[in-house]
Order: structure tokens, then C-alpha cells, then sequence
């Protein structure tokens, strides 16, 4: 039954119309059914559950059970996240193992459409995660993110090769500008890249120098953006409205 993310991969020169994604960040189910519920005259293509935002992250089969209300009642596609505190997430209790376990039975109840995994997992998980999505039909997004600067473009390339080669269904960059010209490195590195990869890129730079990766990232070639809904999950996130109404304009003058 399931269909994955549902993100397109760039025809050469071609100008991608980026998919709206809004996180849900609710500490427990009535806060995310909150959040989810006042999206739902939004226009928001997909959702992304920041589970490392949940009080009961050790309660495996409440979390199953919310991911599978949530793809029923919201009929978005659902991207799962865990994010590390190294990479901007909340500091949570649980090891690799458990991560890994918690990500094995989502995908195993088909209760989300999407993972994210960081590229910092062990290559054994990485691996092992991507062969249990890929039975399930589930898409993996294979990531890397960088909360206090923009690394050169050789690195940015490098991981997203490595994404490439590992097997993703998707890759992502997130980079925290310094200066504009970090957000040109951002942008340039997803022109080019986009170009030739047999998968979806998804990439932004934060922060308020990055609004405009966020905004014009899809001409660039960049198949997905963040936008915010009834929180942020990461620094120059703008509303999902906002973000919508620019899209839009983009796109009827294409
Ligand atoms: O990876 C990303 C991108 C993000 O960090 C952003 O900058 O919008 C927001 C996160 O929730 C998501 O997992």
C-alpha cells in the first residue's frame, strides 16, 4: 500500500516545483494531533513527525500507533525523523540499537511513507534499514546536516554521493550559512549535482542568510522544502502560507 514520499528526481535543466513539508513536533499525541489537525486546510504535500520530540520515544508501539493515525487522518505522505542532537535534534535516551529498532518497526507496520536516516548512522544500520524499507516499499532519505556552518562544496558533494552510493532514495543537505556566499555555495552545489543524480535532492541552508534557499531552492533543483506550521524545527524556517504563495508565483511565471 504504500507509495513512499513521492519526490521526483530532476529531468536535466528542468525546473523543479518543490513539495511543501511541515514537521509536527508534538510532545505527546493530543499536541500533534493539534498540530496536524490545524494543517489540514493548508496546502502542505507532505509532513515530517520529529519523533525526537516525543516524551514517550521508548514506547515503541504508542509511536507506531500515532504514525499510523496520522498518515490515516492527515492522507499525506509521512516522513519519520529521529534527529540527532549532533545534527539539531533533542537530546534523547535512546542508542543507536533502539534508534534503530523504533525505525525497523515503523517501516515493519507500514506506518510512515518516508525515513530519514543520517549519514552518521554505522554503515551495518544504514544498510540493514534500507533493506526493510525497501521490502516495505518505504522511501529513505539519507542526510546530512550542519548547524554551525556551511562546509566547502566538495564536501557537500561528497555527502551527497555518498548518499547516492548507499543506496538512498533521496538525499539531503542542511547547512547554517555564515555569510551569502555560504548560501551560493548551497545553491550551486544543488544545481550541479541535481542535474546528474538518479535520485531527489533535497537541500537548504538555515537561518535568515538561508530564507531564500527555502524560497527559490526548486529552481536550483531542489525537490523538497520545510516550511513551518504550528512550530519551527530548524532556524529561518518561514510559515507554511508564505512559502505556499511564493511557490506559487514561481510557478505561474515559469
Ligand atoms: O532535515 C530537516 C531540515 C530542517 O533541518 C530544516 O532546516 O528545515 C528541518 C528538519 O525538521 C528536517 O528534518
Amino acid at each position: 500500500m504504500n507509495k513512499g514520499l513521492q519526490l521526483r528526481t530532476r529531468k536535466g535543466d528542468e525546473t523543479v516545483h518543490p513539495k511543501i513539508c511541515v514537521p509536527l513536533m508534538g510532545k505527546n499525541r493530543e499536541a500533534l494531533q493539534d498540530e496536524w489537525k490545524q494543517l489540514k486546510e493548508k496546502t502542505v504535500d507532505l509532513l515530517e513527525w520529529r519523533v525526537d520530540y516525543f516524551e514517550n520515544i521508548r514506547d515503541v508501539d504508542l509511536i507506531v500507533d500515532i504514525a499510523t493515525e496520522i498518515q490515516r487522518e492527515t492522507k499525506r505522505p509521512l516522513l519519520f525523523t529521529k534527529r540527532s542532537e549532533e545534527e539539531g535534534g533533542q537530546a534523547v535516551s535512546l542508542n543507536e540499537n533502539e534508534v534503530v529498532q523504533l525505525y525497523e518497526a515503523v517501516i515493519a507496520n507500514d506506518a510512515v511513507h518516508g525515513v530519514d536516516i543520517e549519514l552518521r548512522q554505522q554503515e551495518k544500520n544504514i544498510h540493514h534499514l534500507i533493506e526493510q524499507a525497501r521490502n516495505q516499499k518505504i522511501d529513505v532519505i539519507l542526510s546530512y546536516h550542519n548547524f554551525t556552518e556551511t562546509p566547502s562544496a566538495l564536501l557537500l558533494e561528497e555527502k551527497i554521493s555518498e548518499a547516492v552510493v548507499l543506496g538512498a532514495d533521496v538525499a539531503k543537505i542542511a547547512v547554517m550559512p555564515q555569510s551569502k556566499m555560504d548560501v551560493l555555495t548551497l545553491l550551486q552545489v544543488t544545481e550541479k549535482m541535481s542535474h546528474t543524480m538518479p535520485i531527489p535532492l533535497i537541500s537548504m541552508a538555515m537561518g535568515r542568510n538561508g530564507m531564500i534557499s527555502r524560497l527559490a531552492g526548486g529552481l536550483f533543483g531542489s525537490a523538497l522544502t520545510f516550511a513551518s506550521g504550528a512550530q519551527s524545527s530548524a532556524p529561518g524556517q518561514i510559515p507554511t502560507a508564505d512559502v505556499e504563495q511564493v511557490l506559487r508565483i514561481l510557478k505561474r511565471n515559469m
